[in-house]
């Protein structure tokens, strides 16, 4: 596949806002043709991740090769630091591929690849976002970002509401291909609310869209020791410009 996917067809935006409108989230089962949705998946298998995590307040993107590398005094380190930030405070680690900086460069590299890019030429496309614009009634939804994730056992991300000043994140987006999941597993996208219930929660799946107003608290859970798969996504945001 080294064109764009198409959406499913069916997919009536109209008729799907008063669902969205009432909690500011949706998500949407079947959003490409399957053979679209496995190629997607089979190239979320091979992409180039690197580790993206945080430590005593800081980012950051290390080849996975250099994390194995390191001494394992250091590495007890990093990882101390990483259960600190977690039990009080904003902290993820898991896997990424930063699809949208190589798009915007220019950087196509086709082959097992390309279907992630068609993949970012439809998230940016008039048929994507003119979607979006009617399904959230938001005119102002210009492009998307995007990057490649994997999340393996112990991975996760904690409680943000995807508001950076500066970035103008309209609407995130998760497009979900994980082909088994139990919901025991974790990696759940878990909505927080004000009482600091979990108001919902969205089960990784396979072939799905998960989109949700920003700003908004949110989470995904940690991924079970016991995971019997790898929990795989295409995510970022709707922005305006
Ligand atoms: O992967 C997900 O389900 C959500 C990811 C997310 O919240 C984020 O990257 O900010
Ligand atoms: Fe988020």
């Amino acid at each position: 596949m080294s064109r764009a996917p198409d959406l499913a067809r069916g997919l009536d935006p109209a008729k799907l806002r008063p669902a969205f409108e009432r909690f500011g989230r949706l998500h949407l089962p079947g959003i490409f043709a399957p053979k679209d949705a496995q190629a997607i998946h089979a190239a979320l298998v091979a992409a180039p991740y690197h580790r993206s995590l945080t430590a005593s307040g800081k980012s950051y993107d290390i080849a996975l090769e250099t994390l194995a590398a390191m001494p394992p005094e250091r590495r007890a380190e990093l990882e101390a630091a990483i259960l600190e930030g977690g039990r009080t405070g904003f902290q993820y680690q898991f896997d990424a591929w930063r699809l949208s900086d190589l798009m915007e460069a220019n950087q196509r590299t086709g082959g097992v690849l390309a279907p992630l890019e068609g993949v970012y030429d439809l998230l940016n496309s008039e048929a994507f976002l003119g979607f979006v614009r009617t399904l959230t009634g938001d005119d102002a939804c210009a492009y998307a970002d995007a990057q490649a994730t994997r999340y393996r056992p112990g991975d996760f991300l904690t409680a943000h509401d995807d508001d950076v000043a500066g970035k103008h994140r309209l609407y995130a987006y998760v497009l979900n291909f994980t082909p088994a999941w139990r919901p025991d597993w974790g990696g759940l996208l878990a909505f927080h609310d004000a009482d600091g219930h979990v108001s919902e929660a969205y089960t990784p799946t396979f072939n799905a869209l998960n989109i949700f107003r920003v700003p908004q608290q949110h989470a995904v859970t940690q991924v079970a020791s016991f995971a019997g798969a790898q929990r795989f996504s295409i995510t970022g945001w709707i922005r305006e410009r």
